[in-house]
């Protein structure tokens, strides 16, 4: 189910394969501008259509698009900001035989299609272009995008010139980090993905629907899972984390805590001491309420455990090579990340991996655009969540997700993955006025 994403190099890469096996480079073009035809068909319906082309072959698939939505009998018009510059483009524009306006004096359409640069943009567009890009695509009833919004940095997600929002944006062959990274995710609409025959494959995806192994049928609750979580300063937050952890099929969770927590469910037991020699642990929770408490993340660390650490033992950890040799799964948001890897560059998807390889930990970079990396290399990019997952605790729902998806027996980064899929259903189950405690009560929902 999941799907993979392929930064711009990689995707070349892949279509000079597809090349090199023998599909001519029209044929991909072809697949490409009549898949997204179909997709504006399905999305858009039949209104007048203008079609922005580009010189290279962003704009190639566009002068197909327009040919296949003519057939269907739209009212197309096709204006260029330059003559194309590729050989496969100028097949395309060859194969149009409707005249072409010119972009700088192109009016206003119910549908207006952006295809003036894809992959191949090296820079932010001329300001007077932009400008006229994002006053056409604001007056649109249906923006479309080529790939992706012109102005999108294909492997950052950064706009690297002023974009406007789309409705639709129709990609082909893979989906590029942009897709799935801010600012540009929020730009694009709905992202439909176009099968134009390439292979696509590699250590980047999509996050899909999880693949949890069945229950033992002679399973007893050790076996499913025993999660043991170190409280702190804040109750409330570990007993979020807690009750997601006993929600998410873990089979038995404990709370370590000086003091008693009252708004626990019976059935999390309630420790005074921690025993974290017990072999029987399969995940260790220490973070969520912690407050300023060194000596409870070094207790953690000294269980030859897997661990889960979150929140303010993040920034406790001091320095990532601490990690090695333990078998840690760290959850930051933005500003804890920072605490411990400091201003890392690159994209985040460059600095989720860096930081992965540096802690050797798998890292569950959070966020509206989460990323879930692992030192070997490999990198999840979650679908979109609500936006009303912004409210207090519901990362250490997540947190406690985790750690029961590791004591049931999945391997770190398949254990976050799982967690932060079934995060975002909960979350879109629970709907807008949702509390973390809700999101909690939504997780059986998003289980099943
Ligand atoms: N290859 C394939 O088989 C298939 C590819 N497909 C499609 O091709 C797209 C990629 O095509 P592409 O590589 O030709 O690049 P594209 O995005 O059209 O633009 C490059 C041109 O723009 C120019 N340029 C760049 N930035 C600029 C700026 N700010 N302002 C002004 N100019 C700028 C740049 O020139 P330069 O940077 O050298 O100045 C160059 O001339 C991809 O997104 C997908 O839609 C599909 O058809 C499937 C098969
Ligand atoms: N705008 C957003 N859209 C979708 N998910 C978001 C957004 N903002 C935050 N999230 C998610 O909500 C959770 C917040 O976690 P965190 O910042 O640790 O909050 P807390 O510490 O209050 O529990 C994370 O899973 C994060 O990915
Ligand atoms: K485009």
């Amino acid at each position: 189910m999941a799907r993979p994403i392929l930064t711009a190099d990689q995707m070349r890469a892949a279509e000079a394969a597809a090349i090199q096996a023998g599909i001519a480079e029209t044929t991909l073009m072809e697949r490409a501008g009549a898949g997204m035809a179909q997709a504006i068909r399905f999305y858009a319906g039949p209104r007048e259509t203008l079609i922005l082309c580009g010189p290279g072959n962003n704009g190639g698939d566009g002068y197909v698009a327009a040919r296949h939505l003519a057939k269907h009998g739209y009212t197309v018009r096709v204006a260029a900001l330059d003559e194309p510059r590729t050989e496969a483009s100028r097949w395309a524009r060859s194969q149009w035989d409707g005249p072409v306006e010119r972009f700088a004096e192109a009016a206003a359409a119910p549908i207006v299609v952006d295809c003036l640069f894809g992959t191949g943009l090296s820079r932010g567009l001329e300001a007077s272009v932009a400008e006229r890009l994002s006053r056409l695509v604001d007056d649109a009833l249906v923006a479309v995008a080529c790939d992706l919004p012109s102005g999108v940095s294909t492997d950052g997600g950064a706009s690297l010139s002023p974009i406007a929002s789309y409705d639709l944006t129709v990609t082909f062959g893979a989906l590029k980090p942009a897709h799935r990274l801010m600012p540009a995710m929020a730009k694009m609409g709905r992202v439909v993905l176009a099968n134009i025959g390439v292979e696509a494959d590699g250590k980047w995806f999509e996050i899909g629907r999880l693949e949890i192994p069945p229950l033992d049928p002679q399973g007893h609750k050790y076996s499913r899972g025993l999660v043991h979580c170190l409280a702190g300063q804040m109750p409330g937050a570990i007993a979020l984390a807690a009750s997601a952890a006993a929600r998410s099929g873990a089979g038995y969770v404990r709370v370590s805590t000086s003091l008693p927590i009252t708004n626990l469910p019976s059935s999390v037991v309630q420790t005074g001491g921690a025993d974290l020699q017990d072999e029987r642990i399969g995940c260790i929770l220490v973070g969520p309420g912690l407050g300023d408490t060194p000596q409870v993340l070094t207790l953690a660390l000294t269980a030859p455990r897997p661990i889960v650490i979150d929140a303010d033992a993040i920034g406790l950890v001091g320095d990532p090579e601490r990690l090695h040799g333990h078998d840690t799964i760290l959850t930051p948001h933005e500003g804890e990340f920072i605490k411990l890897f400091g201003d890392l560059s690159g994209s985040k998807a460059d600095r989720a991996l860096e930081a992965a390889r540096r802690s050797q930990s798998v890292i569950v970079y959070k966020g509206p655009d989460t990323l879930v990396a692992s030192p070997d290399g490999r990198l999840g990019f979650a679908p979109p969540a609500p936006a009303w997952l912004a409210s207090a605790g519901t990362g250490d729902v997540l947190a406690g997700m985790i750690a029961a998806m590791r004591a049931r027996g999945l391997d770190p980064f398949e254990a976050a993955c799982a967690a932060v899929w079934v995060h975002g259903r909960a979350a879109e189950a629970a709907g807008p006025g949702m509390i973390a405690d809700d999101l909690v009560a939504a997780i059986p929902s998003a289980l099943s």
